[in-house]
């Protein structure tokens, strides 16, 4: 096993791979330190899950698992890309080209009837989703942003909207009967293994069995009713036409993969409800599924002129739609995982308020968000915004994040216990002693769902807290409402830990609402802030923030630190962009920015140093700060814009500023002498390498694939400079 393994992932952070592994190799290696590479990626996945279709040259092995085993051991040091999670709609995309490139994998079964067919679509749903990180995320969350990209964030204030009192933006949410009304939630006294059954008036079905507990695990159950939904969400189409501003509807569908795909198609079975009502027998034999989106819907049914002419119609007396690409004519409403709701949020909330219409202008949007338990940090955040102006990048201060996010904890770990409910009954989770844990009076269409989180992945969180706090010394809220039957449960633990400590005067408690209130009012006075909170307030957390303070997750340094020692460190806080790959294939310019990939390069290198002693590591880990450094002080930061420096140019910039660094560094003789005759290379090339850079964009790029390219004509594209790569040769 390599020293440090790096994920070959998917879309943009996979392209800038293609140019940025190279140079990380080549100066690793002056170390002695390895760098491998294991492939997590959409397609590699669907790959290695499908052997049996494929010819021995075309098998590709489980990294995914490999890496999930490496994870649990002292020995893990990873660094991590985002990489897709996938959307139905993604995945059947990913297998066509896979397909049309001669892999004979069988077709993602829409409606599977055989045996066979459930079995392959058991299969691909495995893939589906948010299928890679609750594997490798053995360890809490540490997101924040690097001092420096901190204070350069403040030097070099980015635009943000104007807010007005009175925007009409708002956040709309379910007056009851959700997931957050309906939660019951309860501490295990001792091991267990739960079942949970839908009792019904002809008997009971076993929905799931064999459900492992460890003593002391915290275990929820919830249901959202199908026909409260449904009624909120007619009511909130009406009334946002009634307003004159956008429907937006905004969910996570790829971490909550089975619950939120269903309520995203519940969406679209409302907006378009009329021409459900009239033509939903043949929609369903063209295989419409409303939680395939719009998108698909619309392909499915555009040879039928009656239906399409009914959708037009329909359309045409509902409000305007938010829209993902307003060009293209792609709105909030066709896949599921184009508005994940903890990038989509802060974009409008930085936006000042404003979202994109069909007639390609920004106005006042209702930001749909069905269920309860987390829509009030938005509608909390858009209030103070109206109240008190936007935030000052320049002068605001920093909300960080510890997030409790080991072992599946909470939602995260929900997808095998989540079930859309097909009778009306009761659902009971029944423990092997015969305890009714939970039960739920349900209707069909509900969907109920249990999340659990174990005792040591909360104990590690909250000493986490302690010693973040105690490393900051700032404020530090743990985002709990007593109010919420989980939270309760979380806080019976949080508390006699603080104490036991004597640090309990050091934190808060208190409910989303209200910390997000504190937390703003805490940076807008430019003081810090800690956000001890739970995994999906992480995820949504570590997007809200770092979009209003730095523009970007994208410059989060995020650590996981691995409950058994090791160390997995993630690259930014944000996904794989689609747009940027849309824009290298258009015009051959990558904007994708990899400074979350030089924080965790850094990371890594320090902790190998840390665990293994290796003190080469340590003073390249040093050398990768200072060229990040160097990075944001000259401005190197690739642009948006066709014609200038993109991402291949900021890696230019980094190996450079890294090789100088290492040159004139002087812990380690040999490794200022080995890297003194690179610095000068890279220097003193400096106009033929840009200039080759630059020559190359404009024209269309061909990367001979979008999920699975062709190695060498990314390469190609991601490497055009011959001096450059001499050089590093
Ligand atoms: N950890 C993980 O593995 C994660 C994976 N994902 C996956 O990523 C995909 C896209 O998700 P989405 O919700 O659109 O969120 P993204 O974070 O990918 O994109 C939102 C926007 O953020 C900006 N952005 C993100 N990263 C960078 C970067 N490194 N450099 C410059 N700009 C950046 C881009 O803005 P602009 O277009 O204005 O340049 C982008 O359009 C999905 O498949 C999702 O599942 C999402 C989150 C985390
Ligand atoms: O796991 C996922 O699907 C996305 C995770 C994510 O958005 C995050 O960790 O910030
Ligand atoms: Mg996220």
């Amino acid at each position: 096993m390599s020293d440090i393994i790096y994920t070959k992932v998917d879309e943009a952070p996979e392209l800038a791979s293609a140019s940025f592994l190279p140079i990380i190799q080549k100066f690793a290696a002056a170390a002695g330190v390895s760098v491998g590479k294991k492939d997590i990626s959409l397609a590699g996945r669907i790959l290695a899950t499908f052997p049996e279709h494929l010819s021995e040259d075309q098998r590709q092995s489980d990294d995914l698992a490999e890496l999930g085993r490496l994870v649990k051991t002292a020995d893990a040091n990873v660094i991590k890309l985002p990489n897709i999670s996938a959307s139905v709609p993604q995945l059947v995309s990913a297998i066509k080209e896979l397909q049309s490139q001669g892999f004979a994998l069988p077709d993602y079964p829409e409606a599977p009837e055989t045996d066979a067919e459930k079995a392959v679509r058991a299969k691909y749903d495995s893939i589906k989703g948010s299928a890679v990180n609750p594997v490798l995320r053995e360890g809490n969350s540490d997101r924040r942003a690097a001092k420096a990209v901190k204070s350069f964030a403040q030097k070099n204030p980015h635009r943000m909207g104007d807010w007005s009192a009175d925007s009409k933006t708002h956040v709309s949410s379910m007056q009851g009967n959700d997931f957050f009304s309906n939660e019951t939630s309860a501490t295990l006294g001792t091991a267990a293994v739960a079942k949970i059954v839908l009792e019904t008036s002809t008997g009971e079905t076993v929905l799931k069995d064999g459900i492992e507990y460890p003593a002391g695990t915290v275990v929820d159950a919830t249901f959202m009713s199908v026909s409260a939904l449904k009624d909120f969400l007619a009511a909130e189409i009406e009334k946002t036409k009634e307003q004159g501003i956008l429907f937006s509807l905004h969910l996570k569908a790829t971490m909550m993969k089975v619950s939120d795909p269903i309520l995203f198609g519940h969406g679209v079975k409302a907006f378009l409800a009329p021409v459900f009502d009239k033509h939903g027998d043949t929609m369903a034999e063209l295989g419409v599924n409303p939680n395939s989106g719009l998108g698909d819907l619309l392909e499915r049914v555009k040879g039928n002129a009656a239906i399409m002419a009914d959708i037009d119609a329909c359309m045409a007396e509902r409000p305007p739609m938010y829209m993902v690409d307003s060009d293209k004519g792609i709105t909030n409403l066709h896949v599921s995982s184009d508005v994940i709701i903890d990038a989509s949020m802060p974009a409008l909330i930085r936006a000042g308020g404003k979202g994109w219409g069909p007639d390609g202008k920004e106005a006042d949007a209702n930001c749909v968000i069905p269920d309860n338990s987390y829509a009030p940090i938005y509608d909390e955040t858009i209030n103070f915004f109206k109240k008190n102006g936007k935030l000052d990048p320049a002068t605001a201060g920093t909300v960080q994040n510890i997030g409790l996010m080991a072992q599946k904890a909470e939602e995260y770990g929900s997808h095998p216990t989540t079930f859309e409910i097909a009778e009306a009954g009761t659902v009971k989770m029944i423990l092997d002693d015969g305890t009714v844990l939970h039960q739920h009076e349900v209707e069909a269409g509900d969907i109920w769902r249990s999340a659990s989180t174990r005792k040591a992945p909360i104990e590690d969180w909250v000493n986490l807290a302690i010693s973040r706090q105690k490393a900051e010394g700032c404020r530090a809220i743990f985002w709990l409402n007593e109010q919420r039957a989980h939270d309760a449960e979380l806080i019976a633990y949080v508390k006699p830990i603080l104490e036991a400590q004597g640090v309990a005067d050091k934190f808060e408690i208190m409910a989303p609402r209200e910390a997000t209130r504190a937390s703003l009012e805490t940076i807008t006075k430019g003081e810090n802030t800690i956000a001890v909170s739970g995994n999906v307030l992480r995820d949504y957390l570590t997007d809200l923030f770092p979009i209003l303070e730095l523009a970007t997750s994208a410059k989060m340094l995020s650590i996981v630190k691995l409950m058994n020692g090791g160390g997995l460190f993630e690259t930014g806080a944000g996904g794989s962009a689609p747009k940027h790959v849309q824009q290298l294939n258009k015009e051959n310019h990558l904007r994708w920015d990899s400074l979350g990939e030089f924080c965790a390069l850094g990371e890594s290198l320090i902790f190998l140093a840390d665990a293994k002693g290796n003190e080469k590591a340590r003073v390249l880990g040093k050398a990768v700060e200072v060229a990040t450094q160097g990075i944001l002080d000259n401005g190197r930061s690739p642009s948006r814009k066709v014609g200038e420096p993109d991402n291949r140019d900021s890696h230019y910039w980094f190996a450079r500023y890294w090789a100088e660094a290492l040159k004139e560094q002087n812990e380690d003789a040999e490794l200022a002498a080995h890297f003194a005759p690179i610095a000068e290379a890279l220097a003193s090339n400096e106009d033929a390498i840009l200039s080759e850079l630059a020559a190359v964009q404009g024209p269309p790029a061909d990367l001979g694939g979008y999920y699975r390219t062709d190695p060498s004509k990314t390469a190609a594209v991601m490497r055009p400079s011959e001096t450059l790569n001499n050089i590093l040769s």
